[in-house]
């Protein structure tokens, strides 16, 4: 896919701005603080109506604004696309080809997008909640159905904590109303379960092959799921059931004692291998930088694979942290098949000899200048 055409209004640093002279690689290039992220976080909150850096939507909004629009005209296999995503203190509301979503779930995918940016380093280094949160993201992205799951386990979980903070002491009816919430939970959960461990298989198909040749053949990238029960391995989700179901009945009394739920994929995480070793603990900054870039470029390829194209790459400040050898390796697996956007203080920071047919963008204090071909 590619973006013919973005238009902003309040978005942040942006009062209003509209551009049409994209080509296959975009540099934009400024000083700090002038409004690079925000460009490429607005193309990314079009994909998947969330910020990469924010859970506030009100921060998206300029200051002093009651709203922010994005828009975007997107050239797909089937002819071009216009998406319109509209954001208030109170909501937001989708648009696409002029229609009204009913649900956003509706509306995500049809922009996709892979972003790299520095805080990534935090899926390999940082909690498991940082790491779910990646799962399901990119997961959401290319399943929209993954979400309705999401939504409703978090929100049976939410029900089910607070009964079990009332629970100490309460007679037989919480054993009553703990297995009509356990069986919702279990239902939703071996979804969420089931579609990450599909995801992680297919996603280290890509990144053990990326891996390698980013590190020239010198690491072996292992990617591995963490449940919270069972095996690792186990996607039947009538065995998945059942483990869950069990695995509740014997948490039950420490659940009641501790006021939560001690199971299900809210727990769960993922560790990632690099020769066999723990990259989370034993690599170095450079091997966990280059295993986050390793996934995102998987990413790419299974989205590939789930939907037919290619989705849009979003380069935020990262290729000036590479060395020259895998800037270019990262500028050769991207270049030719995907429309990508790249950030950069200066022209001279990237290894811009390599790239083909870029259209080049200058921004300062909210506003972009060029667009022209080098
Ligand atoms: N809601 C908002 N309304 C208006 N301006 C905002 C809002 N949020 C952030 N900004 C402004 O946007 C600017 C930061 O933009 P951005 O994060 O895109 O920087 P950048 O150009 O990527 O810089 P760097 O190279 O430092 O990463 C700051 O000047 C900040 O004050």
């Amino acid at each position: 896919m590619y973006v013919n055409q973005l238009s902003l209004q309040h978005y942040r640093n942006y009062d209003t701005l509209s551009l049409n002279s994209f080509g296959a690689v975009n540099l934009i290039i400024g000083r700090n603080a002038q409004g690079k992220t925000n460009l490429l976080e607005a193309l990314f909150v079009l994909a998947l109506t969330k910020s990469h850096r924010t859970g506030k939507d009100k921060e998206l909004l300029s200051f002093g604004s009651d709203h922010a629009v994005v828009e975007a005209e997107v050239e797909k296999k089937y002819g071009a696309v216009r998406l319109e995503l509209r954001l208030t203190s109170q909501g937001k509301k989708a648009k696409l080809n002029g229609l009204e979503q009913r649900k956003l779930s509706d509306f995500i995918g049809a922009l996709n997008v892979v972003m790299f940016a520095p805080e990534d380093l935090e899926i390999v280094k940082g909690t498991p909640g940082v790491r779910r949160r990646f799962l399901d993201m990119e997961i959401g992205q290319v399943q929209p159905g993954y979400l309705y799951h999401l939504q409703q386990y978090q929100k049976i979980l939410v029900q089910r904590n607070n009964l079990l903070k009332q629970a100490w002491g309460a007679g037989p009816e919480l054993s009553t109303m703990l297995e009509i919430w356990n069986e919702q939970l279990a239902e939703h959960g071996v979804k969420i379960i089931k579609k990450r461990k599909q995801f992680i298989r297919k996603l280290q198909k890509w990144a053990e092959q990326i891996h390698e040749g980013i590190t020239g053949g010198g690491e072996k990238l292992k990617l591995s799921y963490l449940p919270s029960f069972g095996e690792a391995e186990e996607e039947d989700e009538a065995v998945l059931l059942q483990q869950f179901m069990i695995k509740l009945s014997q948490v039950k009394d420490q659940e009641i004692r501790r006021g939560m739920t001690l199971c299900g994929p809210h727990r769960d995480d993922v560790s990632f291998y690099i020769n066999g070793n723990e990259a989370q603990v034993y690599g170095s900054q450079g091997q966990q930088r280059t295993t986050a870039l390793s996934l995102k470029l998987a990413e790419i390829e299974l989205i590939h694979e789930e939907i037919g194209e290619y989705p849009i790459l979003l380069l935020d400040d990262v290729l000036s942290e590479l060395d020259p050898y895998r800037q270019t390796q990262l500028i050769e697996t991207f270049q030719s098949k995907v429309q990508t956007f790249i950030t950069a203080t200066g022209i001279e920071s990237i290894n811009a000899s390599r790239l083909r047919d870029a259209s080049i963008f200058h921004v300062q204090d909210g506003q972009v200048q060029g667009g022209a071909k080098e």
